[in-house]
């Protein structure tokens, strides 16, 4: 994520969401997988491949540092005449902090996936001392910065990011991924106003549970903290913590002591303000339900019964996917969206004395 502590995210200026056509599609439609079957058996060929030397540090024209993480940091660079985000991480932190599985993991998932609300993946590679991962370049910055001086958002348009995030979670799903890092600093705006979600560091290829305690404070889901073992349910949980952030101003289980946070949770008591409307107040209720068996995402209907809530009325799904409904807003173009960060020298090893893939260190 990016480096700026936590804040109460905000409120646009009073742009409304409208079902029309999009002037412009950066995507073209034909690219646009909504066969969930196909989705999978792409997947499933991609995934388990090992890539063998796609690209070199020396290929790469490192230009401005855009985010840092625990790991290292991101490059906005140019690769044969393109803009890509370069994520460059330190191979020793990632030993010592014992994430090996969870980064190799989070390579191989994303050179498996394909969707219009997630980076591209582009190329993978290593010399004796970092990782490399290739990124589509989202230029518009994160939902955090863009948001953070503001109090709240209206409805429709919290309504347009959180139905992107329910597709981006409908099509993980399916391929059996846990996203497990859902909140602003990891949603990016691409420059037409659609989000990309990044950073794929805690996702993982579970078929029933996992009992990793990995994720942020704010959205642990309650059975994360207990370690009871946990499902694709939890991505449900923090996607209503993420509606809750995004419409009131504030996370729902606050506290500065993570500790209290957990506690909070655990009793799954918020409060929603008096003026929020009934279909959103259902809404977080269903999702933001300590019991995950009774978690709405979670039960026989699947996402399907978010998908249908009244609260997501409006949503024209296709349509969504495929770009067509204008974005409420639009990152100023041609400006710089990314934080200031202290520029480091890159020391790396001759790549040529290594090998190269990255399926291990
Ligand atoms: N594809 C991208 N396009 C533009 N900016 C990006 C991209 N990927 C990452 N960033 C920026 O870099 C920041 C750090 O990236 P990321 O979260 O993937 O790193 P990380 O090391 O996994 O961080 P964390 O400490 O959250 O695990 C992001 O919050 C974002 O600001």
């Amino acid at each position: 994520m990016g480096n700026c502590s936590r804040s109460p995210a905000t409120q646009l200026s009073s742009t409304e969401t409208r079902q029309v056509e999009a002037e412009s599609q950066s995507k073209d439609e034909s690219e646009v997988n909504i066969d969930l079957e196909h989705a999978k058996q792409e997947f499933e060929a991609k995934y388990a491949q090992s890539s063998k030397q796609t690209a070199k540090i020396e290929d790469f024209q490192l230009e401005t540092t855009i985010g840092t993480g625990t790991f290292g940091y991101v490059v906005l660079a140019k690769y044969e005449n393109r803009s890509l985000a370069l994520k460059i991480m330190e191979k020793h932190v990632i030993v010592e902090l014992g994430q090996v599985e969870h980064i190799l993991s989070e390579k191989h998932i994303l050179q498996a996936i394909n969707f219009p609300f997630i980076v591209t993946f582009i190329c993978a590679f290593k010399d004796n001392a970092h990782l490399y991962l290739a990124l589509e370049f989202a230029s518009g910055g994160e939902m955090f910065v863009h948001f953070r001086n503001m109090k709240q958002l209206p409805e429709d348009q919290v309504q347009f990011y959180a139905s992107q995030i329910v597709l981006a979670f409908e099509y993980l799903h399916n391929l059996n991924i846990i996203y497990r890092n859902l909140k602003v600093e990891e949603i990016l705006f691409d420059a037409d106003g659609y989000l990309k979600l990044t950073d794929f560091g805690f996702a993982k290829v579970v078929q029933e549970r996992t009992y990793t305690l990995c994720g942020t404070p704010e959205y642990l889901a309650p059975e994360i903290i207990t370690g009871i073992g946990h499902n694709k349910s939890v991505d449900y949980w923090a996607l209503g913590i993420l509606i809750y952030e995004l419409t009131v101003g504030v996370t729902p289980f606050q506290d500065e002591d993570p500790m209290r946070i957990f506690t909070k949770i655990l009793q799954g008591s918020f409060n929603i303000p008096g003026y929020f409307a009934s279909d959103i107040r259902d809404l977080l209720s269903k999702l933001l339900q300590t019991r995950p068996l009774q978690r709405y995402g979670n039960l026989q209907n699947g996402v399907d019964d978010i998908k249908n809530h009244p609260w997501f009325s409006s949503i024209n799904w296709e349509s969504l996917l495929k770009k067509r409904i204008k974005a409420p807003y639009i990152p100023e173009p041609d400006k710089h969206h990314y934080e200031t960060y202290e520029e480091k020298e890159l020391i790396h090893a001759e790549t040529e004395l290594y090998p190269t893939e990255f399926d291990s260190f």
